[in-house]
């Protein structure tokens, strides 16, 4: 069969534009009748069946027969929103490619169309058959079905398509790699403030990690740019598509590196609509564990500060976040079930209401045969028991007195009430300490399990003072799991981004709270902005795949970057402008001449500290009104010219990279390869004499 020329296919875009804007008005008159039935329905049931169903009246059957249809229409509903949704975000550009399979022309777009005799005239590109767009050839090729059965199929065509408002811009047959042409084209539009849809041009080894089965664990290393972030994101969307039946956004998880993360990707997955994604920090998991409330946790950018810019507990934290501490941990836990348990006397105001003794002594006696979550559920439930009596009992004791009390006049059961309230307040404390199970002493077992003597003391005063430091929150979460089998069973996958950043203890606690999900966990070893030492990721059963070329930067960044770390970036990318070492005795007149003389889409200036972030901000900010200072605890990213310290830019990109001071990171080449790393088109050194 004979490729279609530029005007077939300009022709076949206008059959199905005009096809989608009769479905999108056909659908609406649907919908709008859909409502007026539902409208009808509801005005029936309210005057025909009253409202309170009598089943003595005979209308609960009524009712009962009235539901098949309530819920086909909810299901066409539905249907037609979906499809509302769907034709018009498709309409401006309906496909992006067109593979020929057995002769058959299939175009792949956002999501599938079908005509009114259900053929389809837009393939998802989630679609098993639509994977062969991205395999990279032409030729005999075969793909995976659902069922798990190989399919061959003999692909003679592959062209991708610009298309702009309904209009064919351009097409390219290409067979060599996919979307060279368009791939250059997405990589020129810098234009966008937020991470980008790749969808169109997804790549064979991104592709290959995109559609492994959910059950895979899987860990991707790749350099800057090569796509991790993105590629978690289309994962997600072709999970949702592939598993419709058992997975809602609300079973996935994204975990970030930071809060402001879930605005940089809103844009990401149109498709999904309003339903995002959840987003989680490794931070923000304390807040899901009860005990750990009122105790203050340094967070990881006062952590990072603290090693960066003091030398005050640079070797507890690389001990905590070691292997060699992770063991002894897991030593010292498996010891629990027969010695070691620490625990902590409850007291109410009115004394003492259970001793350590008496816990260690239900623990290890009574309730030693159970394993110990059972144990100390166990426990608890008859502490809970013991409050009950003890409230009972004091405020019997106090409704005695206060009937004796002539001072106190009231009605027996006003007394009565009084009474229970103040035995209540005497037991407050205790009661909130067994329901969050803080009779198990934490604090004690976490000190306990160090090893390492030297580290113990530094340790206890932290916990003493309340100022426990970043590294404690993972041994803390990790004894808290494994004592008491803590887990969110609702998340069935769960896909980490900047992988690198976490320890074997963070990783485990992740993996053990969520631990009906499957992992895709994503990274890169040389991304390293944290200056404490840690030791390397064991990702056990985890597929490891690799990342090679990058797409972010152009020639001349990428080539600037395997200066820093050799060998370390293989650039897809196009040529641009050389990187600008800014020698200056003025920065600030530097940089301001560098902000006036080009009008730059995106301009982040990264500092080495807050301090400077802030100083810089103070003066440029009148001249740059529309200049924004990031925050540590900001939540929207829309921001497309903004000063930050270095240690919140992880993961995003800019089209102009300033690096004030940057011969500060002279020492630390992963922070500067980070750094440089975020620029798309333009990266300024400056230097100060
Ligand atoms: N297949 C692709 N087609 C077009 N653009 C791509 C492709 N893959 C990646 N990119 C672009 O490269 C840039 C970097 O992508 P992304 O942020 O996902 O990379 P990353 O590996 O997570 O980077 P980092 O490790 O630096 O955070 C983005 O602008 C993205 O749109």
């Amino acid at each position: 069969m004979k490729n279609l020329s530029f005007e077939e296919e300009a022709h076949h875009l206008t059959f199905i534009t005009s096809f989608l804007k009769v479905f999108h008005a056909d659908l609406k008159r649907r919908q709008d009748a859909v409502s007026q039935g539902i409208l009808d329905t509801r005005q029936d049931i309210n005057e025909n069946i009253s409202n309170v169903v009598d089943f003595a009246d005979g209308n609960v059957m009524e009712f009962v027969q009235m539901l098949p249809e309530i819920r086909r229409t909810e299901m066409n509903f539905n249907y037609i929103h979906t499809m509302l949704e769907r034709t018009k975000r498709m309409l401006p550009k309906p496909y992006f490619g067109k593979i020929v399979v057995d002769g058959e022309p299939l175009y792949i777009g956002t999501g599938t169309i079908k005509d009114r005799d259900d053929d389809i005239l837009i393939y998802d590109w989630r679609t098993p058959v639509a994977g062969l767009f991205y395999e990279n050839t032409t030729g005999d090729l075969d793909y995976i079905i659902p069922d798990g059965s190989r399919i061959d199929a003999t692909v003679t065509e592959r062209r991708q398509f610009i298309i702009e408002d309904g209009t064919l811009i351009n097409m390219f047959d290409s067979d060599m790699y996919i979307g060279d042409e368009i791939l250059q084209q997405m990589i020129t539009d810098s234009s966008q403030s937020k991470l980008k849809n790749i969808v169109s041009t997804i790549q064979q080894e991104q592709n290959d990690v995109i559609r492994l089965p959910l059950s895979q664990d899987t860990l991707v290393y790749g350099p800057p740019g090569s796509g991790k972030t993105s590629l978690a994101m289309q994962r997600i969307a072709f999970l949702l598509y592939q598993h419709k039946n058992k997975l809602d956004p609300e079973n996935i998880l994204l975990v970030s590196p930071n809060e402001v993360f879930n605005d940089y990707l809103s844009d990401v997955l149109p498709e999904l609509g309003e339903n995002h994604v959840k987003n989680m920090t490794f931070y923000r998991l304390i807040s899901r564990f009860p005990y750990f409330g009122g105790r203050q946790f340094e967070t990881v950018y006062e952590n990072i500060r603290r090693l960066r810019e003091t030398d005050e507990g640079h070797d507890i934290y690389a001990y905590k976040n070691s292997l060699r501490y992770f063991e002894s941990l897991h030593r010292f836990m498996n010891r629990l079930h027969e010695t070691g348990m620490e625990f902590r006397e409850l007291k109410g105001e009115d004394g003492i209401f259970f001793t350590k003794e008496q816990l260690h002594h239900l623990f290890y006696n009574d309730l030693g045969h159970h394993p110990i979550s059972r144990r100390l559920s166990l426990i608890r439930e008859r502490l809970l028991n013991l409050y009950t009596e003890r409230v009972a009992s004091l405020t019997n004791e106090r409704f005695e007195a206060l009937l004796s009390d002539n001072q106190y006049i009231g009605e027996r059961h006003e007394l009565k009430n009084e009474a229970h309230q103040y035995a209540k307040a005497q037991l407050k404390i205790v009661h909130r300490q067994i329901s969050l199970y803080r009779f198990v002493h934490f604090e004690k077992l976490y000190v306990n399990s160090i090893e390492e003597k030297a580290f113990r003391n530094p340790t206890i005063r932290s916990i003493k003072e309340n100022h426990f430091k970043y590294e404690d929150i993972a041994p803390l979460l990790y004894m808290f799991i494994r004592l008491l089998g803590r887990a969110d069973k609702k998340i069935q996958h769960v896909l980490v981004d900047e992988v690198q950043d976490y320890s074997n203890i963070q990783y485990y606690v992740l993996r053990h709270f969520y631990r009906n999900a499957t992992f895709t966990s994503l990274g890169d070893p040389n991304q390293q902005i944290h200056p404490g030492r840690k030791d390397a990721l064991v990702a056990k059963n985890h597929a490891k795949k690799a990342l090679e070329r990058s797409y972010r930067s152009t020639n001349q960044i990428n080539a600037f970057l395997n200066t820093l770390i050799p060998d370390s970036i293989q650039s897809a990318s196009i040529d641009g402008a050389p990187v600008h070492h800014v020698e200056t005795t003025d920065e600030l007149a530097s940089v301001r001449s560098i902000l006036q003389s080009d009008s730059h889409p995106q301009v982040a200036i990264i500092t080495p500290s807050r301090e400077s972030a802030d100083a810089w901000f103070e003066q440029l900010k009148d001249d740059f009104p529309d200049l924004k200072n990031l925050g540590e605890t900001d939540t929207l990213y829309n921001q497309s010219f903004i000063i930050l310290p270095y240690y919140l830019s992880k993961g995003f990109e800019y089209n102009t990279v300033i690096l004030t001071d940057a011969s500060s990171y002279k020492d630390s080449v992963h922070i500067l390869y980070v750094l440089a790393s975020r620029a798309t088109r333009h990266l300024y050194l400056m230097n100060s004499d």
